[in-house]
């Protein structure tokens, strides 16, 4: 019995000595982390004062790739673990680890581009990394901005960003900025980075990057992607052009398209934002010998990438010519037309006597005999519509006057039109009293579309 005891205990003896042992080596290796980031921190520190010094010299247009003298001459044991799989290979090597260490890269937009972006270069070793976003975190998201996740709805983008690079790699610097960037600041934030990467989606902003990193002698990497689409190009850097060179002029506000409205394959920003962070990793490292080009990628045609070359810099470019006009930032929202922010202002195209609120046609709708049309695409009308209705997309309806026109049983049947949002019905309605101004008595738009219908009337009713 005691020999049994005995051997029991010494059973159990083993096991805590192989836990401590095993708890030591953990705390020992944690340890070590934290005395990195710790001297990260230190240095950082110290880099942000000699920049401070930069900031109060004169700012200069400078032409090529400006980037500061290495502060980290080393790699640390735990970076050598970290960094073991991509140190091995020949194109990379220790020297492109150090160089990645010793770069500090702005990624202005933590959404659909900038998720995959900010989670790869952060994996990679990149000495530091600055999330810009003013926005938060919604559940429409996270199809494509992988680096947030439900419980982070609500919060600011920038925020969860840096959460998930903290989680992810300790050794990197994140820097978040909950900002919307405009005129007032961009400089002083580009002029900290070596390297900034474009992932927001407005034209606005677009200009707005161009103008700060030719100013401050930043390459650019710009990125786009919409629907099963996108495209990659690098502005400002081995004396190719800047985005101005190739679009002086901004295009017509009412042109442009944005995810919420056209839809995005979530794949398809990963696709983007991944070569974003390649592209960033490849002028880091000095390993970029491609001409400048502009990368086509389409998830629907076959190849799925073309590639473009661009044409060298334009020497009467308002901005980076032999003679620029442009040398501060503009005010972008008025030279565009359009905001920095892709929130859908509401349209007011129609008084108040030619609209409806959703309540009310609510009561009527079973009393009055009248007609609904959806002018939404009809992939959407697909995905959910409300009985009773007719679809005729927007771009359809001049063309389908006279099917509207054979639906009213007497000329006193009112005509209501319903979109998501509430804006296209406005034009619609327009387009509908044009078209048949002696037909119709009534034609409204229900105000706030199926939007405001499944918040005020039906909660069924699906949102997306
Ligand atoms: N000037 C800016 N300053 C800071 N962040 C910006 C600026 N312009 C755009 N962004 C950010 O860039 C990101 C662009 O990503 P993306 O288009 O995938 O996201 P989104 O705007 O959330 O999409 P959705 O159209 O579905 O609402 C957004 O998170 C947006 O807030
Ligand atoms: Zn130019």
């Amino acid at each position: 019995m005691n020999i049994e005891m005995d051997k029991s205990e010494n059973q159990e003896l083993i096991v805590l000595v192989s836990r401590l042992k095993k708890e030591n080596e953990q705390l020992r290796i944690r340890v070590k982390e934290l005395e990195e980031k710790l001297n990260n921190k230190q240095n950082s520190l110290l880099n942000s004062n000699t920049n401070s010094k930069l900031k109060e010299s004169t700012l200069q247009k400078t032409e090529t790739f400006d980037k500061a003298p290495p502060i980290y001459k080393d790699l640390t044991l735990a970076e050598y673990m970290l960094y073991g799989r991509q140190l091995i290979l020949s194109d990379f090597g220790k020297s492109g680890q150090l160089k990645l260490k010793n770069t500090s890269i702005l990624i202005v937009g933590a959404g659909g581009l900038g998720a995959p972006a900010a989670i790869y270069l952060a994996a990679a070793g990149v000495g530091k990394l600055g999330i810009v976003d003013y926005d938060k975190v919604e559940r429409s998201n996270l199809h494509r901005q992988i680096i947030h996740n439900e419980l982070r709805e609500g919060i600011s983008k920038a925020q969860s960003a840096k959460m998930t690079i903290e989680e992810l790699n300790s050794l990197c610097n994140c820097v978040a900025y909950e900002i919307l960037l405009e005129s007032s600041n961009a400089l002083e934030i580009v002029q900290k980075y070596d390297i900034v990467i474009d992932a927001t989606d407005n034209v606005a902003t677009r200009y707005l990057l161009n103008d700060a990193c030719v100013l401050s002698g930043k390459p650019l990497i710009s990125g786009g992607a919409l629907r099963m689409d996108g495209q990659l190009t690098v502005y400002n850097y081995k004396r190719g052009p800047c985005y101005r060179c190739l679009f002086p002029k901004p295009p017509p506000p009412e042109s442009i398209l944005n995810c919420a409205d056209g839809g995005i394959l979530g794949v398809v920003t990963g696709v983007i934002g991944c070569l974003q962070a390649l592209q960033a990793i490849k002028i880091a490292t000095e390993n970029d010998e491609s001409p400048n080009n502009l990368l086509i990628f389409s998830a629907t045609s076959y190849p799925l990438f073309r590639s473009i070359k661009l044409r060298s810099k334009k020497k009467d470019c308002a901005l980076c010519g032999d003679h620029p006009s442009i040398t501060r930032l503009e005010d972008y929202v008025q030279f565009c037309g359009s905001g920095a922010t892709d929130k859908s202002p509401s349209v007011k195209a129609l008084g108040h006597e030619d609209r409806i609120e959703p309540k009310i046609y609510h009561n009527l709708r079973n009393k009055t005999p009248h007609v609904l049309i959806d002018v939404r695409e009809t992939v959407q009308y697909d995905i959910c519509s409300l009985p009773n209705s007719i679809n005729i997309p927007l771009k359809d309806l001049p063309d389908r006057i006279g099917e509207v026109k054979n639906l009213l049983e007497t000329p006193n049947t009112p005509v209501y039109v319903i979109c998501r949002l509430g804006n296209d019905s406005q034009h619609a309605v327009n387009i509908l009293k044009t078209h048949l101004k002696s037909e119709l008595k009534e034609v409204k738009d229900i105000i706030g579309g199926l939007h405001k219908w499944s918040i005020e009337v039906d909660q069924e009713f699906p949102i997306y």
